[in-house]
C-alpha cells in the first residue's frame, strides 16, 4: 500500500442498481455505513424501462426510475451515502482492500459488495459501431421516440427484446424482431403480448435470422440491414448451405437486445473468481446462491453474478443476502479484531 491520501470505509458497494441499493438498505440498517458508488449508469438497467409489471408489491406496475428512486431514498434514510464513482481497480491482497476510482479517488474498505451488473452486448457486425447513436441503439425506451413513423428492427429473443419491441410499437410503423433461433427465450407474459401485436399487424417476427451488416451514415442514420435466414437456426454458421436466404430489410433504426456482459474488469488480479464470460463465481453456484466470492470480504450480488435469472427482484434478493453475509463477515473479523486489539492494549496499560 502506498502513502497516498485515502479515505477509509467499513463497506463499499460498487453499483447503484437494484442489487446495490437493496444491499445498501440492509447494510445501513446493520450500522455498516455503506458507501454506494454509482458507476456510469446511476440506478442501473431498470432506469431504462417505464413499465416494471412484475416487481412484487406494485399491482399496477411501476416505472423503473420511480422504483430506483424510492430505493435510493430508503437507503439514504438509513444512513447510506451515495456517490458518483466508477471503480477502475481493486487491490485485495490484504485487508483493508484498496478501491480506486476513474477520477483518481482512492478508498480503502473492510468489505466490498460487487453489484456492478452487466452492460448491453453488441453483435460486432459491420456498421454497428459506426452507427451506434445514429440509428443503432441498445435502449429502445431511451431512443425509440426519435424514429417515430419508421420501420424498426429489434435483434434478440429474450424478455428485453420482447419488451423493447412491445414498447417500440408506440412509435414504429412496423417493428421487426430478428432472432437467430427457432424458439424465443422470453417469458410467456412477453411472448403473449408480442403475439397480440403480431395479430394486430404491428410486429413481424423473423426467426432463425441473423443481421450481418447495418448500412447507413451518421448524416442520414440507418438505411437498411442485411440479414441471413436458415431454417436450422444460427444462420451465419451456414452461409454456404443452399437453403440459407439473404435478406434486406429497410428500417430506420436497429435496437440490440442480445444480452449483457458483466462489469467485472476492475476485479482482474484480485483473486475473485469469474467464469469464462466474466460473471462472478460465488459460493453456492450462480443463480441465487450464496454471495461470498473466493476473496474473503468481497461479496457479489445481482446480474454481475446471476446470468440465469437477471430480474430486478432476484437482483434485489441477492443484494440483501450480500449485505447480510457482509455483516457477518465484518462482525466476525473487523469488529472482533478491533475488540481484541482494545483488550491487548488495555492489558498492556495495566
Ligand atoms: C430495458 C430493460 C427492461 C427490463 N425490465 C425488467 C422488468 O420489467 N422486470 C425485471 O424484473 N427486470 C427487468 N430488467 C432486468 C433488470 O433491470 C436487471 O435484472 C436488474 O437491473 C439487475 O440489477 P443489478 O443491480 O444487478 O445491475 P444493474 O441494474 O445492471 O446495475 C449495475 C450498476 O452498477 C454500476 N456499475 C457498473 N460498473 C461499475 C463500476 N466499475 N464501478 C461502480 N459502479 C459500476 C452501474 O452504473 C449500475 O448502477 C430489465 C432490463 C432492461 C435492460
Amino acid at each position: 500500500m502506498t502513502d497516498e491520501a485515502v479515505e477509509h470505509r467499513r463497506l463499499i458497494i460498487a453499483g447503484s442498481g437494484i442489487a446495490g441499493l437493496s444491499a445498501a438498505i440492509y447494510a445501513a440498517r446493520s450500522n455498516n455505513d455503506p458507501l454506494v458508488l454509482e458507476g456510469d449508469e446511476p440506478g442501473g438497467q431498470l432506469t431504462l424501462t417505464t413499465d416494471v409489471a412484475n416487481y412484487p408489491g406494485f399491482p399496477d406496475g411501476i416505472s423503473g426510475p420511480d422504483l430506483v428512486n424510492n430505493m435510493k431514498e430508503q437507503a439514504r434514510q438509513f444512513g447510506t451515502e451515495i456517490d458518483h464513482g466508477i471503480v477502475t481497480d481493486v487491490e485485495a491482497d490484504g485487508r483493508p482492500f484498496r478501491v480506486e476510482l476513474r477520477d483518481g479517488t482512492v478508498y480503502t474498505c473492510d468489505g466490498l459488495i460487487v453489484a456492478s451488473g452487466a452492460s448491453a452486448r453488441t453483435l460486432g457486425i459491420p456498421g454497428e459501431d459506426e452507427l451506434m447513436g445514429f440509428g443503432v441503439s441498445t435502449c429502445a425506451t431511451c431512443d425509440g421516440a426519435f424514429f417515430r413513423g419508421e420501420d424498426m428492427l429489434v435483434i434478440g429473443g429474450g424478455d428485453a427484446a420482447m419488451e423493447e419491441a412491445n414498447f417500440l410499437t408506440k412509435f414504429a410503423d412496423t417493428v421487426y424482431i430478428a432472432h437467430r433461433r427457432e424458439e424465443f427465450r422470453a417469458e410467456d407474459y412477453w411472448i403473449d403480448r408480442i403475439e397480440e401485436k403480431v395479430e394486430a399487424g404491428d410486429v413481424k417476427i423473423m426467426k432463425n435470422t441473423e443481421a450481418v451488416e447495418i448500412h447507413g451514415s451518421e448524416e442520414d442514420g440507418v438505411d437498411h440491414v442485411d440479414l441471413v435466414r436458415h431454417p436450422g437456426g444460427h444462420p451465419t454458421d451456414k452461409l454456404d448451405a443452399p437453403d440459407t436466404e439473404q435478406l434486406q430489410l429497410d428500417v430506420g433504426a436497429v435496437f440490440l437486445a442480445i444480452g449483457h456482459t458483466p462489469n467485472t474488469d476492475y476485479l482482474e488480479g484480485t483473486g475473485v473468481e469469474m467464469d469464462d464470460a466474466g460473471y462472478l463465481e460465488t459460493q453456492g453456484g450462480d443463480g441465487g446462491g450464496q454471495t461470498k466470492t473466493a476473496v474473503e470480504g468481497i461479496f457479489g450480488a445481482g446480474d454481475v453474478v446471476d446470468h440465469h435469472y437477471q430480474q430486478a427482484a432476484t437482483a434485489g434478493g441477492m443484494g440483501v443476502k450480500a449485505a447480510l453475509d457482509a455483516d457477518d463477515y465484518l462482525e466476525d473479523t473487523v469488529t472482533a479484531e478491533a475488540a481484541e486489539g482494545e483488550e491487548v492494549s488495555a492489558e498492556a496499560d495495566d
